[in-house]
């Protein structure tokens, strides 16, 4: 683990779209190819923001989701939309839309979550279980990453790679999201986390070190936090 505290939220972008051209660069030589995926959120903003500064075959990059909220693209609680606006539309980087790997509209949760985990399963590799390259995340003021809330049964989810959830404390409530042992298995993990509203929760997790989601990110590979001062206070 490794734990970064920045002055700013334009060094922790800074900082986190490094990572992220270091380790695409390492996954396109490797493999051809980057497969990652992406949370809403604040970090929409930061990507959009600092991935046209870095150098990268974007053309080589497959995105997925690491949730996603079971609304129409064109609302604007929709992630993939939120990326489209911002990062696809933009036209900064060479990138379309294609490129991502979206969930399954108009159709229960439980058969998104399916079709999403099937779509995984045939474009990225791995054995016994796919491996992302990297996994982006957030953190909620109540330790939520993905769409993974405490104290709810997802947590313990081990046979689904991807679940649906109908409940989502933080609106809307209906999504999917990867679940522990994909996430774990992923070669990199990194989030990005700004703010004063998250300096008591990176306390709990980092100090107190409660059993919140986010405390459960501990992939195979490597896990970055990457904070801005204002939500590392407790940790200076
Ligand atoms: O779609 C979502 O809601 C995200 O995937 C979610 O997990 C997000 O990363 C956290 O809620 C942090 O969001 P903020 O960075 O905006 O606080």
């Amino acid at each position: 683990m490794v734990i970064s505290i920045l002055d700013s939220k334009e060094d922790v972008i800074l900082s986190l779209c490094n990572l992220i051209e270091s380790t695409a660069s390492e996954s396109i030589e490797k493999n051809g190819v980057f497969n990652v995926a992406v949370s809403g959120g604040s970090l929409v903003s930061f990507l959009a923001s600092g991935l046209p500064q870095i150098k990268s075959d974007f053309r080589k990059w497959k995105i997925f989701f690491c949730d996603e909220r079971l609304v129409p693209v064109d609302n604007a609680d929709n992630t993939f939309g939120q990326y489209k606006k911002q990062l696809v539309d933009t036209k900064e980087i060479n990138l379309t839309e294609a490129q991502f790997v979206t969930a399954k509209q108009n159709t229960s949760g439980e058969e998104a979550a399916k079709d999403y985990e099937d779509q995984i399963k045939k474009f990225v590799p791995g054995t016994p279980l796919p491996q992302f390259d990297m996994l982006l995340l957030g953190m909620g003021p109540d330790g939520h990453t993905c769409s993974l809330f405490p104290g709810h049964t997802l947590l313990d989810e081990i046979s689904k790679l991807v679940a649906s959830i109908s409940d989502s404390p933080k609106p809307p409530p209906n999504r999917i999201t990867l679940t522990f042992p994909i996430i774990n298995n992923a070669r990199v993990c990194a989030f990005a986390i700004c703010g004063q509203d998250k300096a008591d929760i990176i306390k709990r997790i980092h100090i107190d070190e409660e059993d919140l989601p986010a405390a459960r990110v501990k992939p195979v590979g490597k896990v970055y936090w990457i904070l801005d001062k204002a939500a590392g206070k407790y940790l200076v």
